[in-house]
């Protein structure tokens, strides 16, 4: 390798100005400070740098295996495809070199320094302080490269890309101070190496033993060759009586280190929970065991293998609405095609990992191949099957690990409905719900169990949406079910009232909200019956309360679309009602807040006849007070219903004013 020109300018990259050869380039600011990280705050996890630089070389590796697929003349006369890491004691330096896609200077540039990630950023953002915690999230985000400063002083890239002369090579050299050099070289050998200067303190990476164990602990599973030099063998010892003969001193022989089986073509029975476990972080890029699994080999008129994990944790970008990503890596006769296939799951089960490998896809295949393609609706099909299978094994064995996935990953299930209309009524099967029936937030409850307690004659789901847990379980609407011991869910996550929009019924049952609509529990048997007189009295107050309702009505205008005596309330002294397709308030509000524009839907104020608060207004002759008690019931009732008030600071002048009129 010769470096073909010394320039040593020193300057900034500048959009779309490509750098002269042997140019000290600066690092963007974010991927300084990266480095700065790196160096500085992650040396408690030193070893992951191999894992990173393994795992680029193996994407590497695929790349190119893909792209010869189309064009096999990539592979050169090299088409074994493999990773090889090398020590050298007295340079003190590692490198790790693969014979993969390689880059050219555009990619180099573009890929390794001055071009910050989009994750980059949300990386820096996302960091704790927490050394070990903050590692975690490095493979995550897609930094690895940088991970070599955590071992290295310096680094040295020289890479070719596949399929271009050896003349085109690239070296790409930086001490993490601030910026890299570029010059151009010879690589007659395509692919990438990278040599690390290791620190004084990571000195012990030169030892092999250290090293193997780190990449059999990481890299096991890695699918390509990743080998190392194997021990020099012994000169024969010469025969008694034989002349020593002087020969040529024994070279070491390149021998594989990781075991590179494709863990999932072995059959299920001769596999331990500990393989399972380890292919799963290092495939998947997790740190932590999955929470379950299910590994199924299907034949017949599809032939394919699916190993599906749900992990234990979400990652911390999943409800960002910008998380496009998809876990499952789709293979095809144990090639590697394509990471995050998502037409291979849909988006509310985006958090399952693994992978599917077909026999029946073509190996070219493509994205827009996979996005009309039977045998991949079919796979689609059966791996939704599967996870929705294995979730409610998991409920029905183990509701305490249930309960914690519950936690990580319900608000994704609670996306089904909108998107899979073939099984929401499997995935609903999955929910757990607050209920009135409970006393605490977090004593879940299922659709199932909340049937099975129904009163004789409930053929309804009842429920209510709110913003927070307090929100729904203090609701007014409550107050007649909770007169009547009928059970209500209480859902207060943001989804739920998107989601109710697609779920109308469960078991054969409709949901209806008891903030919406009219209500009626009539048929409902075992709740306790009105005598005739409540009956009569009530009737009476209806009678009674009808001039004063017409009065509110008369002040309140156009604001409420009607104003009429309540069923529903028992202590308070009026609440709204929406209609039945409307949305709620509460998500109103915060559609609005987003800058939606919604066509206002005015809600119903229904006032509670046996409420002394009317028996007073029906007494008030100063239209002025009167006016000011129907604002006071409507703007409390909006508030209680989650609602923002048009005129906030009017709602408390009247309600010192009431205050006040007390003390007179
Ligand atoms: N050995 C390599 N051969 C070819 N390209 C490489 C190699 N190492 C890195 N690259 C290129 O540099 C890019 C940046 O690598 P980096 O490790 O920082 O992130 P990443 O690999 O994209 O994300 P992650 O580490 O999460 O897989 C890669 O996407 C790839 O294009």
């Amino acid at each position: 390798m010769s470096e073909k020109t010394e320039a040593n300018i020193d300057s900034a990259p500048t959009e779309g100005q490509a750098p002269v050869d042997g140019e000290k380039m600066v690092f963007q600011a974010e991927v300084n400070q990266l480095l700065q990280l790196m160096i500085h705050s992650l040396y408690s996890n030193q070893e992951i740098f191999l894992r990173e630089l393994i795992s680029n070389s193996s994407d590497a590796c695929d790349k190119l295996r893909f792209e010869s697929i189309e064009n096999a003349s990539l592979l050169e006369s090299d088409p074994e495809l493999r990773v090889v890491v090398s020590v050298d004691e007295e340079a003190g330096t590692v490198t790790v070199s693969d014979n993969g896609i390689g880059m050219n200077r555009d990619e180099v540039i573009a890929n390794i320094g001055t071009i910050a990630k989009s994750g980059t950023k949300q990386f820096l953002e996302s960091l704790s302080g927490d050394q070990k915690a903050d590692a975690k999230l490095i493979g995550q985000f897609g930094v690895g490269f940088y991970s070599a400063f955590v071992v290295a002083d310096s680094v040295v890239l020289v890479t070719r890309k596949a399929g271009e002369n050896g003349d085109t090579g690239v070296r790409w050299e930086s001490d993490a101070s601030g910026g890299y050099t570029l010059s151009a070289v010879d690589k007659p050998v395509r692919g990438t190496e990278i040599t690390l200067k290791l620190k004084e303190e990571s000195k012990e990476f030169l030892n092999d033993y250290r090293l193997r164990g780190v990449i059999k602990k990481y890299s096991d599973h890695i699918t390509f060759p990743i080998m190392m030099l194997g021990e020099v063998p012994p000169a024969p010892e010469p025969e008694e009586g034989e002349e020593a003969v002087v020969e040529e001193p024994q070279v070491a022989q390149l021998e594989q280190v990781n075991d590179a089986s494709a863990l999932w073509t072995r059959p299920k029975s001769t596999i331990k929970d500990e393989e399972y476990q380890n292919f799963y972080k290092q495939v998947c890029n997790d740190y932590e065991d999955a929470l379950i699994w299910s590994h199924n080999k299907v034949e017949g008129n599809q032939e394919y293998t699916s190993l599906l994990y749900v992990p234990k944790k979400a990652p911390f970008d999943l409800y960002d609405g910008n998380h496009q990503r998809n876990g499952i890596k789709l293979f095809v006769q144990r090639v590697f095609i394509m990471d995050e296939a998502e037409k291979l799951m849909p988006r509310y089960l985006r958090f399952v990992r693994g992978l599917v490998d077909s026999n029946d896809l073509p190996l070219n295949v493509s994205r827009e191949i996979l996005q009309d393609n039977k045998t991949i609706d079919a796979i689609r099909n059966a791996s939704i099957k599967r996870v929705l299978g294995m979730l409610e094994k998991l409920a029905d064995k183990q509701p305490e690990d249930y309960a914690g996935f519950w936690t990580e990953f319900g608000a994704c299930l609670k996306e089904a409905p909108g998107e899979d209309f073939a099984n929401k009524e499997q995935v609903a099967k999955l929910y757990r719900f607050d209920t009135t029936n409970n006393d605490k937030v977090g004593e879940l409850t299922s659709l199932d169990d909340y049937i099975a307690r129904m009163k004789v004659g409930q053929d309804k789901l009842y429920y209510i949406t709110a913003d927070s847990y307090q929100a729904a379980k203090n609701s007014p609407h409550l107050e007649i079910f909770r007169d009547k011991g009928i059970e209500v869910l209480l859902m207060h996550d943001r989804v739920d009232e998107w989601m109710m929009s697609y779920l109308n019924e469960y078991d054969s049952k409709s949901f209806v909200s008891i903030a919406k609509g009219d209500l009626d529990l009539g048929s409902i048997e075992g709740v306790e019956q009105e005598s005739d007189e409540v009956k009569a009295e009530k009737e009476k107050k209806a009678v009674d309360i009808a001039p004063t309702i017409e009065r509110i009505k008369a002040v309140l205008g156009d604001t409420t679309s009607d104003v009429r005596a309540s069923t529903r309330l028992t202590s308070s002294p009026a609440c709204i009602v929406m209609g039945q397709h409307d949305m709620a308030l509460h998500m109103q509000q915060l559609l609005k807040q987003a800058g939606h524009d919604l066509p206002s839907s005015k809600p119903v104020l229904e006032v509670n006849p046996t409420h002394p608060i009317l028996d007073l207004m029906d007494n008030e002759q100063d239209d002025e007070r009167f006016k000011d008690w129907s604002h006071l019931l409507l703007d409390q009732a909006l508030l209680a219903d989650g609602g923002q008030l048009e005129d906030s600071a009017g709602f408390v002048k009247r309600m010192n004013d009431m205050f006040l009129a007390l003390k007179a």
